[in-house]
């Protein structure tokens, strides 16, 4: 099976810096991939990269076996891909022209788009807010419509880089369930940064730990937490102690 998406011998640099050392890196379709790591470990790099959102500095990044950089890659190929952030960066307007920017941009028909939309309010149970400004709507709300706004072009990977930190407990853990049903459902390919081993659990499959830039850990995500590396394990300590009742 050939990878959606690969690093080959990757190297970002900052003033001299290396912040993120990789030789070899695949994502295949289906996978669910989290990315966890201490704050500075590289994660954000790592996922702008494998994005074509900036340029190694060394190597190069390949979709579906061909190599592309930022620059070179052409607009319908980077249409494949969806981006959602901590913050949800809403445009002003409704939650239903929100959900449907993206339809629009790839010119889409009218029809077409009111299905699709209509579709991914109702995933979110969002629907009664189709018409309320995106600019008064709660942080919970206005991360269901980032992520349905994300998801309604049926991306071939979701990039996600915290998306639930902001949210207090429950909204965020309703919300994984429902969207951890929704990817489900959709089988999207994701790669996911999140500090909290909870959100990984819950959704990833697969799991990759960063550390100074570099892999330190990487496989089935059971697998990673029943076997760490003794750095993974150091840095997993924490979530031992004071949640004992996780299956670490
Ligand atoms: N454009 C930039 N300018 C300066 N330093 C940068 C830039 N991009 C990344 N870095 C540095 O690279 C390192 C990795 O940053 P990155 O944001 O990828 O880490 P992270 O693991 O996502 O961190 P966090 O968990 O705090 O969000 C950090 O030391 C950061 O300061």
């Amino acid at each position: 099976m050939i990878p959606i998406l690969e690093m080959e011998d990757v190297q970002y640099r900052v003033r001299d810096k290396i912040v993120l050392d990789i030789p070899s890196f695949e994502l295949y379709e289906g996978d669910f991939l989290g990315i966890m790591g201490p704050n500075g470990a590289g994660k954000s790099t790592f996922l702008k990269l494998l994005a074509f959102l900036d340029n190694p500095i060394e190597g190069a990044t390949l979709y579906r076996g061909e190599k592309w950089t930022a620059k070179t890659i052409p607009l319908p190929l980077r249409r494949n891909f969806s981006v959602a952030l901590q913050q949800s960066l809403l445009i002003q307007g409704t939650v239903f022209e929100n959900v449907a920017i993206g339809l629009k941009w790839r010119k889409e028909p009218k029809d077409v788009v009111k299905m699709k939309v209509t579709e991914m309010l109702e995933l979110f149970e969002i629907s009664h807010l189709a018409f309320k400004n995106s600019h008064q709507l709660s942080g919970g709300e206005a991360q269901r419509v980032n992520l349905a706004r994300a998801l309604v072009i049926q991306p071939e990977v979701l990039f996600l880089d915290e998306p639930f930190s902001a949210l207090d407990f429950p909204t965020k853990m309703k919300l994984i369930d429902d969207f951890q049903k929704i990817v489900h459902l959709t089988k999207t390919t994701t790669v996911f940064i999140s500090h909290d081993l909870l959100e990984i659990q819950s959704l990833s499959n697969r799991l990759l730990f960063l550390m100074e830039g570099k892999v330190q850990q990487v496989g089935a995500t059971n697998t990673v937490l029943q076997n760490p590396t003794p750095a993974t394990a150091k840095f997993l300590a924490p979530w031992k102690k004071h949640l004992p009742i996780l299956t670490l």
